[in-house]
């Protein structure tokens, strides 16, 4: 990441930024259309792939049936085989006798003597109907006649009965799968079926990927001070193999332009295509970019793109492979991939375009929107009393969950600025079916809730949680757009937690109670052994003890303006939004002091002067009391397990 404007001390000296500017934004459309025209059309490399090896891929070309399916009439039963005329008037007082051939049909026997007329011959399911035969009566609707080697059936046949005839599955000459298809098991089994041992597919692209970044540590270390895990890597090697290609992740690289420029020679070199995330602004240390109209022809189509994730995309085309750089943060890297680069990759993988699927919702919330980019904003549905409703999963291009937990996206065009409460939406659903929740939470999170929602999961209910904070959950929960809003509200004129705060159509459901405390390092002599008073009075007698405190609206935060009175002390103005970012602080000592609820300050190893007991109750919307899903979740809130995990997890059931 190279965004850092230069020191002042540089600035002064009249050193030049080198942070170029995107000259060129493209707007999507025209982007894609360059890059699509540099790449198409091209010729694909088919292979003859044994069916074993063929799952996943493409077949290269239509598929006629060689042969009929079945090849020959079949029995679909035990019983016997029979000419359906000679049982035309049998009935239970009227028993039609026949006498037995003298051979039996296993499946896999060549019948060798007629059904002649008076005659039947026994035969399994799976076995070839003989010459004359046009029926099969089932073992259980026959009895051994009085004759020896004969049969009694009270019932008639009607002709064809439990036979199936040779091609009544596939008949020869039809066409069993067309190009395109993407080969899974049911297509294997067709193919199968008309003894294909080997299908023509189009060759997967080879797909190099590349993270870059000196602050990126692959997942399963351990994590240095500053540094993050690689998320790129592993989403975009995912979503490649989800596309038809096939990933070769090479690993995260540091921005270091020699070093760089060898592994992506060597990349392009050995693959179809080469995708990189990360470093695509133009700053100084952003190389990729600068290495690749070194990699050949055209080079460079766009870089810069009118596009929300995705700005600073870079599409090139070198030499015939397509070479993109996607940008750092995850939700935009893996936006634009869907968007912008899967369509192509499809294309080279001989696969049709993904087929769009979606819903119409209402947004419930004012959407404000960056003028002049064509914005997508992940969302959540949730089922509202009239209709889908569609929640921003936004916590922006840098997080993982903006996208991972929407069920698709909504547009906003670059013309407007903002997307008013109430609009309804086009949602784009990233799968070809929407799951509504059997239950809806919006509001205030808590990792106790986790532990109670558990059971339902396992269940197979499907539980959504939005973490919008308490106001927010109320909001929704008026509007009828959750089933409970979880919520810790303090009022203070009555001193009271939460009750005073529900609306008429909402009822109060207890949950359980956080202790909520100042946390600090252990060992930190100023509040070591002091109650919650004198450690507060021993912060703000020491200039150098800086404090992290918590954003307006939240309960804690209330606390701590009771506490600190009219005082303003250092940090006071950084003010996150969660207990554990104010625990991640003070571990990680850009703050002394703060206050969390107990449980997460264990989990950052802090130590823990108690306060005062929060009330995380639920307002529950009575018209949706009888839903399933809420019935399951208060039997699940009431159940001894469940007060069971809020204790181990350090909270105390109300
Ligand atoms: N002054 C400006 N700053 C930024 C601009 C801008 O126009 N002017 N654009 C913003 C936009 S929009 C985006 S998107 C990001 C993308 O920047 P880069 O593509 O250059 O990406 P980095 O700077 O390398 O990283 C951004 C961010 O993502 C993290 N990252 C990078 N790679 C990975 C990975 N493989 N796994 C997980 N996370 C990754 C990286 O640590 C940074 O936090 O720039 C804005 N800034
Ligand atoms: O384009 Mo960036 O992806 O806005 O976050």
């Amino acid at each position: 990441m190279t965004h850092s404007p230069l020191p002042p001390a540089a600035a002064a000296r009249g050193e030049s930024h080198e942070q170029e500017q995107f000259l060129a934004i493209l707007s999507r459309e025209e982007a894609l259309a360059r890059f699509e025209a540099a790449l198409f059309p091209r010729r694909g490399t088919t292979q003859l792939r044994p069916l074993a090896s063929a799952l996943g891929a493409a077949l290269a070309e239509d598929i006629v049936a060689p042969i009929d399916v079945p090849p020959f009439d079949r029995a679909n039963v035990d019983g016997f085989a029979v000419r359906s005329a000679d049982l035309a008037s049998a009935g239970e007082s009227l028993p039609a006798t026949l006498s037995l051939n003298d051979e039996t049909i296993a499946c896999g026997t060549q019948p060798l003597l007629p059904v002649r007329p008076g005659t039947a011959t026994p035969i399994a399911t799976g076995g070839p109907v003989p010459r004359g035969a046009d029926a099969i009566v089932m073992v259980e609707h026959t009895q051994p006649s009085d004759e020896a080697d004969g049969i009694e059936i009270r019932r008639a046949a009607n002709p064809g009965q439990f036979v199936s005839y040779a091609g009544s599955d596939i008949a020869r000459g039809e066409m069993l799968l067309r190009a395109g298809t993407l080969i899974g098991s049911r297509e294997i089994g067709m193919l199968a079926a008309c003894g294909i041992a080997a299908v023509p597919v189009a060759r997967r692209p080879r797909v190099a990927i590349l993270s870059t970044g000196d602050e990126l540590v692959p997942p399963g270390e351990t994590l240095r001070p500053a540094a993050i895990y690689d998320v790129n890597g592993a989403i975009v090697a995912a979503a490649v193999a989800e596309n038809g290609g096939e990933p070769d992740f090479l690993g995260a690289f540091p921005d270091e332009e020699v070093a760089l420029e060898t592994a992506m020679r060597d990349a392009l070199a050995s693959h179809d295509m080469l995708i990189l995330s990360g470093g695509t602004s133009k700053g100084a240390g952003d190389v990729s970019h600068r290495i690749v109209p070194r990699l050949g022809s055209p080079g460079i189509l766009a870089h810069g793109v009118a596009l929300k994730p995705g700005k600073p995309l870079c599409l090139a085309v070198c030499d015939g492979k397509p070479v993109v750089i996607l940008p750092g943060f995850p939700t935009s890297a893996m936006f634009t991939f869907h968007d912008m680069i899967a369509p192509v990759l499809r294309r080279m993988a001989g696969l049709p375009p993904r087929a769009e699927h979606s819903v119409e919702a209402t947004v419930p919330v004012r959407i404000g929107s960056e003028l002049g980019r064509t914005e997508f904003v992940m969302a959540s549905l949730v089922e509202g009393a009239d209709g889908l409703v569609a929640y921003p999963t936004g916590k922006g291009s840098g997080a993982i969950t903006s996208f991972a937990q929407a069920d698709g996206f909504l547009r906003i065009e670059a013309l407007a600025d903002h997307l008013p409460a109430g609009s309804r939406a086009k949602v784009t659903l990233f799968t070809p079916e929407l799951r509504v929740p059997d239950l809806v939470l919006i509001g205030s999170h808590c990792v106790g809730l986790d532990r109670v929602v558990a059971p339902l999961a396992a269940k197979g209910l499907l539980v959504r949680t939005l973490a919008v904070g308490s106001l927010g959950g109320l909001a929704a929960a008026r509007r009828g757009e959750c089933d409970l809003a979880p919520i810790h509200l303090f009022d203070e004129k009555t001193g009271t937690y939460n009750e005073p705060f529900l609306a008429p159509g909402l009822e109060l459901v207890r949950g359980w109670r956080r202790m909520q405390g100042i946390v600090h390092r252990p060992g930190d002599r100023r509040f070591e052994d002091r109650s919650a008073e004198e450690a507060v009075a021993a912060a703000l007698a020491d200039p150098d003890c800086l404090m992290v405190n918590r954003n307006q609206g939240a309960g804690t935060r209330i606390l701590i303006d009771r506490l600190l009175g009219a005082a303003r002390p250092d940090g006071y103005f950084n003010q996150p939004k969660s207990h554990n970012a104010v625990a991640a602080a003070v571990a990680q000592r850009r703050a002394d002091w703060g206050i969390a609820i107990a449980p997460v300050a264990e989990a950052a190893g802090l130590a823990f002067i108690p306060l005062i007991e929060e009330h995380y109750d639920f307002a529950l919307v009575t018209a949706r009391r009888e839903r399933p899903g809420v019935i399951a979740f208060l039997e699940a809130l009431a159940s001894p397990e469940s007060a069971a995990a809020l204790r181990e997890a350090g909270f105390a059931k109300a």
